[in-house]
Formats: structure tokens, C-alpha cells, sequence
């Protein structure tokens, strides 16, 4: 059976003026998930949105949305996000006091769980608690900022991951989803799934491929996208 892949467009790079129509454009031209990225000033140097905007984004789309939390601490803002809607909640583990707490309270508040490693975070974190993580995020830029070219070691820690991962499934038969994040482009999609990502997440490549108001702009970005992604075990 062909590998499912997943397209998460990160809504940083959308037109804020005009989001509800954004996201609705580039769910119908194709792509799975709404990527929703929370940036606090502090444990990374910019700001974005909160649960405001993902309550008021939640009736625009059936979606997933995938809220990736770049917050510390983390612990007290995840009900909020539950609360707005979000279904999957990602949260980096320097970030949390307690891993394996703050992993059961996005479950208990009904939303997938998963955990964030930046270039430099060891994937050590997951040895005790792949039980409740959904889905493993690779940051493949360092996070803050939208725009930023892969970084190509990450390929290497995306075999690795996919390692720990398929050997987990081949254990307990329980899926967990491989997230990529930073500089994915029609160029490196494919490679970027040969090491092991199943979900993409692409910003600056989606949003900034079109600029008119036609509302299948993103049909060709995302297609390419496909396209690629269709070459993989080739
Ligand atoms: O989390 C992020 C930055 O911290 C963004 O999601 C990520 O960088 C995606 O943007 P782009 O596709 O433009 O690289």
C-alpha cells in the first residue's frame, strides 16, 4: 500500500488580514492539516497567536488543526488550546517541568499529543514516554521564524526517528506520525520523505507561492508538492 503523506501548510507565512479565507483556499486546493504555530516572545524570539485566533479559525475548517506550541511553560496555556479547538498538541520537552505529565494532560484534554526536537535536541527525550506521544515533530530550522533553509542534518535524524518509530509500531501496532518543520520546498520534499517524514509542514513554500485572490492559487504549490512526494520508493 502507498505511504500516506500529509501536507500541513504552516499559517505563519498566510495573509493574517484575511485567515479564515486562507485556510479555506489551501484545504480545498489540497492540502490535510492547518499547521498553527505559537510563538511567546520567550522561549523564542517572536510572537504570534494564541487561542483567540484558533477559536475563531475553528469553524472555518473541518481540518486538523496542529497547534505547535514554541511556549514555555507550556502546561497552563494547553487546555486553552484544547478548549479552541486545536486536535493535535505539540510542545517542545525543554518546555515542560515534567514530560510525561504535560504529554498526559493535552490527552486528557482530548487532543493528540506529540513533542518538538529543535536541531539540537537529543531524541532521548522519547525513550520513556513513546506510550503517549502521537506524533514526533523534527524542527529542521531553529524555530522562531518562518522563511529559514533546511538544515540538511536533519535528514539524518529523521532515519533515526523513523527507526524508533517503525520499531514502536512493530511492538504495540500503534501509529505514530513523523512531522517535518523549517524550509521544506518543492526541491527536498521527496528526499525529506526517503529519510522518513510522513507530514510536511511548509510555510514560506505555500503561502508565498501565490498572490493573486484566485481561490485555487495553492492547487499548483500543492500538487507540485504531490508530485514529488508520489517519486518517494521509487
Ligand atoms: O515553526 C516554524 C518556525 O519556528 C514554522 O512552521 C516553519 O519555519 C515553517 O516555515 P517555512 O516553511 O517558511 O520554513
Amino acid at each position: 500500500m502507498a505511504k500516506q503523506f500529509r501536507i500541513a501548510p504552516s499559517i505563519l507565512s498566510a495573509n493574517f488580514a484575511k485567515l479564515g479565507q486562507e485556510i479555506t483556499d489551501v484545504i480545498t486546493s489540497g492540502a490535510d492539516i492547518v499547521h498553527f504555530d505559537v510563538m511567546d516572545n520567550h522561549y523564542v524570539p517572536n510572537l504570534t497567536i494564541g487561542p483567540l485566533v484558533c477559536e475563531a479559525i475553528r469553524p472555518v475548517t473541518d481540518a486538523i488543526i496542529d497547534v505547535h506550541l514554541m511556549v514555555k511553560p507550556v502546561d497552563r496555556i494547553i487546555p486553552d488550546f484544547a478548549k479552541a479547538g486545536a486536535n493535535i498538541i505539540t510542545f517542545h520537552p525543554e518546555a515542560s517541568d515534567h514530560i510525561d505529565r504535560t504529554l498526559s494532560l493535552v490527552r486528557d484534554q482530548g487532543c493528540k499529543s506529540g513533542l518538538v526536537f529543535n536541531p539540537g535536541t537529543s531524541l532521548s527525550y522519547l525513550d520513556y514516554v513513546m506510550d503517549k506521544v502521537d506524533m514526533i515533530l523534527l524542527m529542521s530550522v531553529n524555530p522562531g521564524f518562518g522563511g529559514q533553509k533546511f538544515i540538511p542534518g536533519t535528514l539524518d535524524k529523521l532515519r533515526e526517528a523513523r527507526k524508533r518509530i517503525d520499531a514502536y509500531t512493530e511492538k504495540t501496532g500503534r501509529e505514530i506520525w513523523l512531522e517535518i518543520d523549517g524550509g521544506v520546498n518543492v526541491a527536498n520534499i521527496a528526499a525529506i520523505a526517503e529519510a522518513g517524514a510522513d507530514t510536511f509542514v511548509a510555510g514560506s513554500a505555500v503561502f508565498g507561492a501565490a498572490k493573486d485572490t484566485d481561490p485555487n492559487r495553492y492547487n499548483t504549490i500543492i500538487a507540485s508538492l504531490r508530485e514529488q512526494l508520489a517519486t518517494v520508493g521509487k
